[in-house]
C-alpha cells in the first residue's frame, strides 16, 4: 500500500509516531463499528486529504491483519461512506478537488446542502451510522474538550467523533501530504493555509511574497504553524489579539499608569508541596510585579504535573487544550541533545494556536506565552532575575509598565485593638492607598503597611496614623 511505503520508508521518526497512532485509531474504528455504519466526513481541505490517506492505509491494514492475504489487492481502496456538506459559498477549487478525489479513490459520495446539524440528522435518519471520521486536530476552534474518540455534543445526533489527526500539528499535515506526494487541493499552492468560505478567506499574508506583488509561496511554507489561521479573515485570530493586547499595553498613558494590573503566581514543584524546599521564587516574582505596578492576587504552589498545572491555570482564567509545539521541542532537543526523545515530550506541550514563544538573546530556552499566562523556567532566584529582565526586555511581553507601587511601613507597641477604629477611618479616607497591619512575631511590634500609587497620598495617611497616637509610632524604611 503505497501511503505505507511512503511512511515508512521515510527517515523523520516524528511522522512514522503520527502516522502509527492515527491508522490504529482508523483500524480501531472498523474493528469497534460495522463498516457500512461508518463515515467520513470530507471536504477536500488539507487536513480531511491527510484523513482520506490514513482511513485508506488504516483499512489495508485492518484487512491485512484480520482477513487472509489473498485478497489484499482488492482492498487497495476503501469504499467507506463519504459525506461533503457542499455550500454555495465553497471556492470551486474546494469542490472540483472534492468530487475529483472521491471519483479517484472510488468513494460512495453523499452531498449534503445544509447546515451540518440538520444534515446530520437527516443522515442519521437515513442510514444508520455510528461513527464518522473527522479532521479535527487540536488548535481548531472546535477541537477544544475532544478525544480521539468523542461522542458527538449534546443537541446533536447522536454518533460517535473518531478524530485520528487530533495531535497532528500544522507541519505535521505538511510533511505527510509531502512525503505521501499526494494531490491536494491548488489553493495551498496560492497561499491559503486554511479554507473556510468565499468569504472569509484570503491568503495568508505571511506568505506574501517580498517582491510586494499579490503572489504567495505555498502553504507548506508557512515556518509557524500558529499562524495558519491568519487568512480567515471574520474569525478571530489568537495571535493577533495577543499582539494587539500587547501594544494597546505599551501605550503607557498616565490613566494606565495608575491602573494597578493583576496577576497569579503558579509555582510548580513537587519539592516545596513535600517541605523539602522552600520557595524562593514567589517572594522574588512579588516584588519584580510590585515594582512595575502590577498587584500579586493570588500565589499556588503545585505538584510538577500536568494536570495539577492545567487546572490551576484554568483557575487563573486560561482555557485551551494542550498541543505539542514543534519549535519549543527543537529548542528542546538542542539543549538535551541525545537524552532527548521527541515523541510526545511532555515539557514541549503548550497549547496550540496560542502559544508564542518569547526570544531573547541571553536565553537558551525562549520565554512562553500564552494568552495571559507567561512561564518562567527558572529554578533560582539568580535564574529569575535574568528570565524576568529578559522578559520586561522583550517587546511582545505584553506586560504593561506601570508606575511602581510605594511603600511605608511604621512600627508600634500598641494592641490591634487600640489602633483598629482609627485604622478603619483611615481606610475610609485614603481608599486609594491599601492599609494592613502584620506582625513579625506574636509579641513583637505590630507593623502598619501603606502602599499605593501616590507618594504623597502614602505620606499623608502614615502622618494622620503618627499624628492619631503621638510619639508612639516609629518608621520602619520606606522606598519610593
Ligand atoms: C461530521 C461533523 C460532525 C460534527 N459534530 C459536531 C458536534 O458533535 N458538536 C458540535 O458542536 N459541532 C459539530 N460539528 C461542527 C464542527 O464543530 C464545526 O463547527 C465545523 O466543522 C465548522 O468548522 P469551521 O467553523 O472551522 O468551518 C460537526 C461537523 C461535522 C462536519
Ligand atoms: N463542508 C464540509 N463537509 C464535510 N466535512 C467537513 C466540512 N467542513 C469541515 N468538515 C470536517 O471537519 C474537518 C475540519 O475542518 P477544517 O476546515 O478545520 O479542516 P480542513 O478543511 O480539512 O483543512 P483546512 O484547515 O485547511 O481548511 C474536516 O477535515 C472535515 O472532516
Ligand atoms: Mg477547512
Amino acid at each position: 500500500m503505497e501511503i505505507d511505503e511512503a511512511v515508512r520508508g521515510s527517515s523523520d521518526r516524528r511522522m512514522r509516531t503520527k502516522y502509527g497512532n492515527a491508522v490504529y485509531v482508523v483500524q480501531r474504528a472498523f474493528a469497534l463499528y460495522p463498516f457500512e455504519e461508518v463515515a467520513f466526513s470530507f471536504n477536500g481541505g488539507k487536513d480531511s486529504t491527510v484523513l482520506l490517506h490514513l482511513i485508506r492505509a488504516g483499512y489495508y491494514l485492518y484487512k491485512k491483519d484480520s482477513g487472509d492475504g489473498s485478497q489484499m489487492d482488492a482492498v487497495k481502496n476503501c469504499p467507506l461512506r463519504t459525506i461533503y456538506f457542499e455550500s454555495p459559498c465553497a471556492f470551486p477549487e474546494i469542490n472540483s478537488f472534492t468530487y475529483e478525489t472521491v471519483s479517484t479513490y472510488g468513494l460512495p459520495l453523499e452531498t449534503i446542502r445544509s447546515d451540518f446539524k440538520s444534515g446530520l440528522e437527516g443522515l442519521l435518519k437515513e442510514k444508520p451510522t455510528k461513527a464518522i471520521f473527522i479532521g479535527t486536530r487540536i488548535g481548531d476552534p472546535n477541537a477544544v474538550g475532544q478525544e480521539q474518540f468523542s461522542p458527538s455534543s449534546p443537541g446533536w445526533p447522536p454518533f460517535m467523533r473518531v478524530n485520528p489527526i487530533l495531535d497532528w500539528s500544522y507541519r505535521d499535515v505538511w510533511s505527510f501530504l509531502l512525503t505521501c506526494k499526494v494531490k491536494y487541493c491548488s489553493l495551498y499552492d496560492q497561499g491559503y493555509t486554511s479554507i473556510g468560505s468565499i468569504h472569509d478567506t484570503v491568503p495568508n499574508a505571511l506568505l506574501s511574497d517580498s517582491s510586494g506583488g499579490k503572489s504567495f509561496r505555498p502553504a507548506y511554507m508557512l515556518s509557524d504553524g500558529r499562524l495558519e489561521r491568519a487568512g480567515r479573515t471574520k474569525k478571530a485570530n489568537n495571535k493577533m489579539e495577543i499582539n494587539s493586547v500587547a501594544s494597546n499595553g505599551m501605550t503607557n498613558t498616565e490613566g494606565e499608569q495608575m491602573v494597578s494590573r493583576s496577576a497569579s503566581i503558579v509555582i510548580v514543584g513537587d519539592e516545596i508541596l513535600f517541605g523539602t524546599a522552600e520557595d524562593k521564587l514567589g517572594a522574588a516574582l512579588c516584588n519584580k510585579l510590585h515594582a512595575i505596578g502590577w498587584r500579586v492576587s493570588h500565589i499556588a504552589a503545585v505538584r510538577n504535573e500536568i494536570d495539577s498545572v492545567a487546572e490551576e491555570v484554568e483557575r487563573c482564567k486560561s482555557t485551551d487544550d494542550m498541543a505539542p509545539d514543534e519549535e519549543f521541542e527543537d529548542y528542546l532537543s538542542q539543549i538535551m541533545g541525545n537524552d532527548y526523545t521527541g515523541d510526545r515530550n511532555e515539557m514541549a506541550l503548550l497549547p496550540e494556536g496560542i502559544t508564542e514563544l518569547l526570544h531573547h538573546k541571553s536565553l537558551p530556552l525562549p520565554l512562553i506565552k500564552c494568552r495571559n499566562v507567561i512561564t518562567f523556567a527558572a529554578t533560582n532566584v539568580d535564574e529569575l532575575e535574568i528570565e524576568w529582565d529578559c522578559l520586561l526586555d522583550t517587546q511582545d511581553s505584553g506586560l504593561v509598565r506601570a508606575k511602581p507601587f510605594v511603600s511605608k511601613h511604621l512600627r508600634t507597641a500598641l494592641s490591634d485593638a487600640k489602633i483598629a477604629p482609627v485604622l478603619a477611618k483611615l481606610c475610609l479616607e485614603f481608599s486609594d492607598v491599601y492599609i494592613g497591619s502584620y506582625r513579625v512575631s506574636r509579641s513583637g511590634p505590630l507593623v502598619v503597611n501603606f502602599t499605593g500609587k501616590d507618594y504623597q497620598r502614602v505620606e499623608a495617611a502614615a502622618e494622620k496614623l503618627m499624628s492619631s497616637f503621638e510619639g508612639h509610632f516609629s518608621q520602619v524604611d520606606s522606598c519610593k
